[in-house]
Parts: C-alpha cells; structure tokens; sequence
C-alpha cells in the first residue's frame, strides 16, 4: 500500500513542459498499462492521437482523471525512466531553494527529483511456508547463506557473516554462476536479490527477468529472445526490446536451476551475442558446471548457513525447543542446507523420533504432511491411513519420476485427486502462447520430486538398476541425487513410509542387491576416474558421495563391504568435507571391524564435522607418531 499524496493540480505547472519534453511515450504507456492503470481501450485511444502532443496530453489527462494512485504510478515511472523519457537535465542554475520563477527555465528532473518514491516488494511466495501450521507460522524469509567467490581452494566453512552480500552481487557488472548443491539456497538467493533490486531506489530505467529453468515449458528450446521475454501480450514489446538492445547493460537476466546450454537463446544469452553488455546469472548444482567452466564470470559457491545462521533459524522457528536439535549432532550436520533446516523445524514437534540422515528428514515431512491434511485432528494409525492412500502416492511417486527422468518440474499430469497427497504440489502457471495460460502442477521443491522419483525406484527394482548404470553417464547424470534417498529408503532402520507402500519381502530383495551393486558401480568408477587420472570436474561421484549414500542406509554390512573393497584405507586427502559428508565418513569408519587407515592429509573440516570424526577415531590405525592427520578447521 503506497501513503503518497500528490497535488492533483502538479501538472498545472510542469504540464506544458511534459507536452514539449516527454520521450519515449511508449515506455510510459507500457508500465503504465503493465501496472493496470491503463486498459487496453485507454492504450488504443492514446496511439490513436496522431501527434506525440496530444498522446501526451491524452495520457495525463486520462492519469489525472483517475486520481492519486495513478498519479503516483505515474510519477514513479517518469522518476525510473527519466534517462529516456525526460532527456538530458537541463544546466540552467536554481536559487538555493530551488524555486523555479518564471525567468528560469523549468527543469522537469529537478522537479521529478522532488518526490521521493518507495516500492512495495512483497515478491517473495515461499510455499514452503505452507509446511509449517498456524502456531509456528514464522517469517521464513532470508537469512544469511555463505557465499564462497574463492573457489574450492579456500576454506569450506560457514563463517559468521557472508564476504558478499546479495546486493553486492547486484552491483557487481560480471555475469554470476551461483553454484551449490541441492536446497542449500541458490533460488532463496536469488529472491533476495529481485527483492533488493526492487527495494532500491536507483534513478535509472533497468529490467530485470527471472526464469525458473525447470519450470519452463518444451517450447522453450526453440524460444527467440522476444519470445523469453515476452510471454504475455505486449503491445509495446517491440518498442520496449529495442530499448533493451540499445541499452543492454540495464538488462539482468536470472536462468535459475540451469543444467546445459541446449536452449539457443539462452546459450546465445551466455555467449553474448544476444544483448552483449546484459548481466547474466546462472544458478546450477555442482554437477551441472561443467559447461560453464569457461565463462566469463564471478563463480560463487553457495554453501547454505553457518553455524550462527543455524542458531539463529532455529531460535525463531523452535525458540526454545532449539537446544533438543543442538544437542543431536547428526542432525545438525544436516541443517546447514538450508531446506533440511526448513523441514527439521516444520515438523519438529511431530511425534516421530528426531531424524539424523536426509532421508528420515523427508520420511518425517511426509508423513506429517499426510498427518495435518488427512482432515483427522489426530490420527493414532498414521501407517494404517499410509496404507490406504498407498496407490496415490505410488502414483504420484510415478509422475515425479518421469518429470525428473525430463529434467522438469512441471507436472503436466495430475497424478490422483486425492487432497492429502496433493498436498506436496504447488499451482505452476504456464502461458501456452501469447493469449492462453494454463496452470499445471509441480513439487512444493525439487528435491521433494527427487525423492518421490526414488522412492518410484523402489517399487520398480528393474528401472532401479537401469538408474544405477545410467546415472553415471554425462546424459544421465541428473538421476544421480536419487541415489541416496533410495539407499535411505531402503534402510531398516527407517521403515515407517516405505512399510506401508510396498510389501517388506520386495524391499528385503531390492536392499539385498541394491547397496552391492551401488558400491560397486561407484567404486569401479572412481577407479576409472582414478586410472584415467582425470581433474575433478566438479562431479559428485567421489568417495564422499559414497559415503553419504552409506550413510543414507544405516547398512553396516554395505560400509564394510565397501572399506573390504578399499583394502581398510580411505583416503580423503585435500578433500573439503562439509558438516554432512564428515559425519557419513564418521558413520562408515565406525562401522569396520579393523583399524582402518584414514588419510585427512589438506582435509577442511568444520567445527561440527571435526566433532562427528574425533567419534570415529577409535578404528583409525596411527603408525607411529606421524599419523596422517593434518586438517584445517574453519571455526
Ligand atoms: N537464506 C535462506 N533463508 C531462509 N530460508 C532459506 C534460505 N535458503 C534456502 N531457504 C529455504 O530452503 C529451501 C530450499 O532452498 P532453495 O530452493 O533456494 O535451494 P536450491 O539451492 O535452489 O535447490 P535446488 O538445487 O534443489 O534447486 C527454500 O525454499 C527456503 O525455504
């Protein structure tokens, strides 16, 4: 709501210079059409004034008409835009009270100067939100993340406060490659970005577009720029693009959730030859980098919250309750990714046991979902209820795989009716063509749909061992997150969801092959790589990915599979083990039955992962007084 009280008579004065001096009437009508001052008839009835004084005239007189708020939209508009709708300021000195009086000649950017204007900037639709009930309703909006310019040579490790802060990433004229892994808040970065950009009150026109990769229809692919960035019927479009290629440095454009180049505009976006001084950022997973190796660009690592943004979340979501999860360790080496922070704090409360691996994490968000939206206040047989919603959400399972199998997250199909399993979807709407939009369906987030299509896996051990090959192939390799929540679902030591969809006796026979196959598939790559002496490419497949998927499994058997297979000596040397992947590493030494070797020669640690390996030390072999211990910890 905009408290802004304008002079209806404040054109009686600067009026006739507006009729001499206003450019690009084109710009104006457009964001003033944009903003729903103007109709389409009003837009008709002013290009049909033959000269641009009277589409002038015609447009204040039609602003005028319609009161303060127009007014207001008005003014801010030729305040954003007055580059190119006013010209260059006029040189004529004022008097020190900077009255004009009839000898000066009237200086219409003295006089927009005059307002000041301040933007609403209520953007920012979390739908995770929706996850928590009204009591723990909490404003779930940024909090600090680490951002890391210095590549992997620096230290890992979530420090107090961020070097660069969104807004610096604004101001910065470089394109940007936001890289991180899944839910450690590339897209929440990203938000807050469009929410400084339209908080601030730069004076100059500059535009600004977001795209959520994944959301995007097919026809993307063979999208032209106009086509991007015009999805919705414009009358000026063509005005507005030429004033975009004219002054392309006042252009961003955020691809979000980016996996390749194969979409032409976008590639020719990176490559600058569309709109060449426009910024561009890119937000990928780290296995999604590659292609962007060369780019020109500020790479910046995304690496969720730091310890004091833990505390800090959980002080205003668990007050405090907060100490129950600072005392658990294991679940706290997982709250540094910011989405698993969301879920512990979302159903903390439940009655289910405090999860440690990310798997539980879900189990746990699921079933309290289906728990609040089964329109029971308390449901004392959850597993019964489960079970007979199990089709529904084998179905939805199903969907989730084939969108994520297509690298999207519009779910073109429903998969049931059902409201509690619809639960996990949110509205996406998609505009067809330039006059049609439908809306269609996708997962509250993606990894939720990640989960989903693991869990799909599960019930079709044949597509499973498929996925097992396939996802280590470049074409595949999207599959890959999907592995550790299949290894997690397989766990027995987790079986409050998966009892309930598919019989014990099918999930005894997958989990009997599945966490061999799993070992051995990795390991014989990492060999591969290891032979082939290839540079790490910021793939996940390494050791680390393995042990987190171990983890995943709580299978002490397949860690000791896996340690017999790496003859008892696990070297992690100049590897950056965040708080997770040291206590996965934790989790599997402990599990041998020999001393094992642990190389940590060049290991960055953190406070909590150096805490989860002191755990484990008790089957590391030491010879002599050199043991092969020598890590940095960022505190
Ligand atoms: N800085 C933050 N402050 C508060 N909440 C956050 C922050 N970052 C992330 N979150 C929460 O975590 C969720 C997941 O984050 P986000 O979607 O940004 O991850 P992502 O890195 O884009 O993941 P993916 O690679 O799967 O797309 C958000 O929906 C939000 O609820």
């Amino acid at each position: 709501m905009h408290f802004f009280v304008v002079n209806l008579n404040i054109f009686g004065q600067a009026r006739v210079h507006l009729v001499r001096e206003l450019k690009n009437l084109s710009v104006i009508v457009e964001n003033l059409y944009q903003r729903n001052v103007f109709s389409d008839e009003e837009v008709i009835r002013i290009q049909e004034e033959i000269n641009d004084y009277d589409k002038i005239r015609k447009i204040l007189d039609l602003v005028m008409k319609k009161g303060e708020a127009a007014c207001y939209e008005f003014l801010r508009i030729i305040d954003m835009t007055r580059k190119r709708t006013l010209g260059t300021a006029s040189l004529t000195p004022y008097d020190k009270s900077g009255a004009w009086t009839e000898t000066k000649t009237f200086d219409l950017h003295h006089w927009i100067s005059c307002y000041s204007f301040k933007e609403d900037t209520q953007m920012d639709i979390n739908y995770l939100q929706d996850l928590f009930d009204d009591s723990h309703k909490i404003d779930l909006s940024y909090t600090p993340l680490v951002l890391d310019t210095e590549g992997s040579l620096r230290t890992y490790l979530p420090e107090e406060k961020s070097e660069i802060s969104p807004g610096d990433l604004l101001k910065t004229d470089k394109n940007i490659v936001l890289v991180g892994k899944a839910g450690i808040g590339k897209t929440a970065l990203t938000q807050e970005m469009l929410k400084v950009w339209a908080e601030s009150d730069s004076k100059e026109l500059d535009y600004m577009f977001y795209f959520n990769m994944r959301e995007m229809t097919s026809d993307f692919m063979s999208m032209s720029l106009e086509e991007l960035l015009f999805s919705e019927p414009d009358e000026f479009k063509e005005e507005v693009l030429a004033d975009m290629k004219k002054n392309s440095d006042s252009v961003t454009i955020i691809f979000d959730g980016i996996t390749d180049l194969s979409s032409s505009v976008v590639r020719r976006l990176v490559e600058k030859d569309l709109l060449p001084d426009a910024k561009i950022i890119i937000t990928c997973r780290p296995d999604d980098e590659e292609d962007f190796f060369s780019w020109d660009s500020l790479r910046v690592e995304v690496k969720g919250f730091s310890e004091q943004s833990i505390e800090t979340y959980f002080s205003a979501t668990l007050g405090e309750q907060k100490n129950k999860v600072w005392s658990n360790l294991e679940l706290l080496t997982l709250c540094y990714v910011p989405m698993y922070a969301v879920m512990v704090a979302a159903c903390f409360s439940s009655e289910d046991p405090q999860p440690c691996t990310i798997t539980k994490v879900y189990v746990s968000i699921v079933r309290f979902c289906l728990e609040r939206n089964s329109n029971k206040t308390k449901i004392r047989h959850l597993e019964s209820y489960i079970n007979s919603k199990g089709m529904e959400i084998l179905s939805l399972a199903e969907v989730a795989f084939q969108a994520t199998g297509g690298k999207t997250a519009n779910l073109t199909e429903l998969p049931c009716y059902d409201s509690s399993v619809l639960s996990f979807l949110k509205p996406l709407v998609i505009q067809r063509n330039l006059t049609e939009r439908y809306a269609t369906h996708a997962f509250l987030h993606y990894t939720m749909q990640e989960f989903f299509a693991a869990l799909w896996l599960l019930k079709n051990p044949d597509k499973a061992k498929d996925v097992l090959q396939q996802c280590l192939t470049e074409e595949m390799k999207h599959m890959r997150p999907l592995i550790p929540f299949m290894c997690g679902l397989l766990s027995e030591k987790s079986p409050s969801l998966m009892k309930c969809l598919i019989p014990a006796e099918e999930l005894k026979k997958t989990s009997n092959w599945f966490f061999k196959e799993m070992t051995t598939t990795f390991y014989h790559c990492l060999c591969e790589q290891d032979e082939a002496d290839t540079e790490d490419s910021g793939s996940d497949v390494d050791i680390l990915f393995l042990c987190r998927c171990l983890y995943e499994s709580q299978c002490p058997d397949a860690c000791i599979y896996l340690l017999d297979k790496l003859d008892y000596c696990l070297d992690l040397a100049g590897e950056i083990l965040d708080p997770y992947s040291s206590c996965a590493v934790a989790y599997v030494v402990t599990q041998s039955k020999k001393k094992i070797q642990l190389n940590l020669e060049d290991v960055m640690v953190s406070e909590h992962g150096m805490r989860c390996l002191f755990g484990c030390l008790k089957n590391v072999q030491w010879y002599g007084c050199a043991c092969v211990f020598n890590c940095q910890i960022a505190a």
